[in-house]
């Protein structure tokens, strides 16, 4: 008997079994196919609670009629509701404006705090909403509300290096502002951003002076390391706490003022009190002193370091002292805190995202351009020689639209709409989950350059969130793929004519030689000349593409198990257009090689080849 007829029979018994007592070998049902099993076993159950309910009915009618509940055929739908405050924060991100305008409209509270703190302003300043800042600035946000940090959304767009908002922001806020470490917005800018230029025209046209504000800020440690020794020379109390319970000590530590730490602990202040909100001195060391490993401020860890160690000779008095060199050395603690050196732990947790994320996408010029791929996890770095050159790098920070298929609302329009936003941001490259869209931009771009596609080498295949959809990634994880499954990978390029599938094969195959050997990039030139000679015999001009290919294109790379790296990418050539050889179409070319004949071969060549005047032919003069 086959295997599907034991199969049929085997359910044939087992049903009538089951009609009959509703027990079941369970021998039987295991050897049945799962799918089977499942169908099955579903069907006994229904059956089971029929027969249930059959028999509670018979109970009921015995016993003198009480309904019993019917099985709810319809559940009710439970609807989870949020909060127009909180949809309002969704719309913001993804930027949906008619969202906004509908809440709005609703009467969703401009007003109403965030969840990662501070207000709706510092969200759109964060996710470069100018059209809901627009908005809720209208509908009277004060432009100076200040987060728990005593942030302004002006700090955020500037951390951010969102102009646009800026440039909104400029009507209505006070620049001067400062935050928590007593920084104003333009500390937070980068220097030779469009944001730090706005910000510096701005204060120089309201006639502030720049340099001597700064100057005047990093005297603050040592004005206060004269006043706390004058009060030491006056024998006044260190450890007198104001009202809310915060001493010198707690100020120097918050502040990273390490030689004022450690004048005040060498002279008996108390390390331990603790403030009103129960913060100690290292508390607010650790909070505001420590730095992740990504920073290499190393003695931003001093106030914390030395602390420590105070405390420890506090219990036991033969504990060494602070040693010289882990004491503050005058005077070269930058306040001007840039970003990379603030302290994550004093932020936010969307703060310090956002900033992280800053932190690896917009380093200032020097450290992106000296970063090594071994930073990632380490590569063996074929890039360290190209890197070195300066190159002109401008990618956009990563957006809530980076990924299409994460919109709260997919339809056509708002799809579009999405795209159409993003090209006019220069954003031509877009994912659908792992497909990546691209509209060509028809301009050059700066985001080809070789540090772009040292910025997106992993060494683990996984897209770095920091970083915004490129062609780079894609080849990049088709590469760990072809690492992981051991076979060949294949780039699927679709798009009407002149969409840009051509170039973005270029792209592909030129970070993907860069990728497999330490002279990749040095194979650039060579592969100009190969790819020049393969579009003359496969490319033509046409209306819509002065190169397009007139071929299909296959773009697949080879997995070398010995080598365990790339063996090859190969480009396969189908169904030429043979056929534009002898019939031009209206207004098209034919293959480009004639036309370099004619251009680039001398006259004594022509001549050999009875091609005096190429261009006169029937087949190359314009269809
Ligand atoms: N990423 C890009 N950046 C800048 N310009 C681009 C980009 N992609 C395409 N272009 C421009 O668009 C032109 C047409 O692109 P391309 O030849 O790649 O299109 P195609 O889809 O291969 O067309 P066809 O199917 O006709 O061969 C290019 O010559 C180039 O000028």
């Amino acid at each position: 008997m086959s295997h599907y007829h034991f199969i049929k029979c085997c359910c044939f018994q087992l049903c009538n079994v089951f009609r009959q007592n509703m027990e079941i070998d369970q021998c039987l049902l295991e050897s049945l196919p799962i799918g089977q099993r499942q169908r099955l076993v579903r069907r006994m159950r229904c059956d089971q609670i029929r027969a249930y309910y059959e028999r509670e009915k018979a109970l009921q009618r015995q016993q003198g009629g009480i309904k019993v509940r019917a099985p709810p055929s319809h559940r009710k739908k439970h609807r989870v509701r949020f909060g127009l405050a909180d949809v309002m924060q969704d719309a913001i991100i993804h930027h949906d404006d008619k969202e906004v305008l509908r809440l709005l409209k609703e009467g969703a509270d401009p007003n109403t705090p965030i969840s990662s703190g501070g207000s709706l302003l510092h969200l759109c300043a964060r996710h470069d909403n100018v059209f809901a800042a627009e908005l809720l600035i209208e509908r009277g946000l004060n432009v100076n509300l200040q987060d728990e940090d005593l942030w302004t959304a002006l700090h955020v767009a500037c951390v951010c290096d969102h102009a646009d908002v800026v440039l909104l922001l400029l009507a209505g806020v006070n620049i001067l502002l400062q935050d928590i470490n007593g920084n104003i917005p333009l500390d937070y800018a980068f220097e030779g951003t469009e944001t730090s230029y706005i910000l510096r025209k701005y204060l120089e046209e309201n006639g502030v002076d720049v340099s001597s504000m700064h100057a005047m800020k990093t005297q603050r440690p040592s004005t206060m390391l004269s006043d706390v020794r004058q009060l030491v020379a006056t024998g006044g109390s260190l450890n007198q706490p104001n009202d809310e319970g915060v001493t010198l000590l707690h100020i120097a530590c918050a502040s990273g003022y390490r030689e004022v730490v450690s004048v005040l602990l060498d002279n008996g202040a108390d390390p331990h009190p603790a403030d009103n909100n129960f913060w100690t001195p290292l508390h607010l060391a650790a909070k505001y002193g420590q730095v992740t490993d990504s920073c290499t401020d190393i003695s931003d860890n001093f106030v914390k370091l030395n602390l420590s160690l105070w405390l420890q000779r506090l219990k036991d008095p033969s504990a060494p002292l602070p040693s010289t060199d882990q004491r503050y050395d005058g005077g070269s603690h930058d306040l001007n805190t840039p970003v990379k050196n603030l302290n994550p732990l004093g932020l936010s947790i969307s703060k310090r995202d956002s900033l992280l994320e800053k932190c690896a996408m917009f380093r200032e010029a020097g450290g992106a351009l000296s970063r090594q791929p071994s930073q990632d996890n380490g590569l063996d770095g074929p890039f360290s020689s190209g890197a070195s050159k300066l190159e002109q790098v401008k990618l956009m920070p990563p957006a809530p639209n980076d990924d299409l298929a994460s919109l709260s609302e997919l339809t056509d329009s708002s799809l579009l709409y999405e795209m159409q936003k993003r090209f006019g941001n220069d954003q031509i490259y877009t994912y659908i989950g792992h497909i990546l869209l691209l509209v060509n931009p028809n301009k050059e771009l700066p985001i080809y350059s070789t540090l772009v596609s040292q910025l997106y080498l992993s060494s683990t295949g996984r897209l770095c969130s920091s970083l915004p959809p490129h062609i780079f990634s894609s080849a990049e994880r088709a590469y760990h793929m072809m690492h992981q499954e051991r076979r060949p990978q294949c780039f699927i390029l679709s798009g009407e004519s002149g969409s840009g599938k051509t170039e973005a094969c270029k792209h592909i195959v030129r970070h993907l030689t860069a990728r497999s050997s330490p002279k990749g990039f040095m194979l650039e030139p060579r592969m100009k000349h190969v790819n020049c000679i393969l579009e003359a015999f496969g490319h033509a001009k046409t209306q819509r593409n002065s190169n397009s290919s007139r071929f299909v294109k296959l773009l697949t790379i080879q997995y070398c198990e010995k080598r365990r790296t790339l063996l090859r990418a190969r480009l396969y050539t189908y169904m030429l257009e043979k056929s534009r050889l002898v019939h031009l179409p209206p207004q098209q070319h034919n293959f480009r090689i004639f036309y370099l004949m004619a251009e680039g071969l001398s006259a004594e060549e022509k001549s050999a080849l009875y091609l005096n005047n190429v261009l006169a032919h029937r087949y190359v003069a314009v269809g």
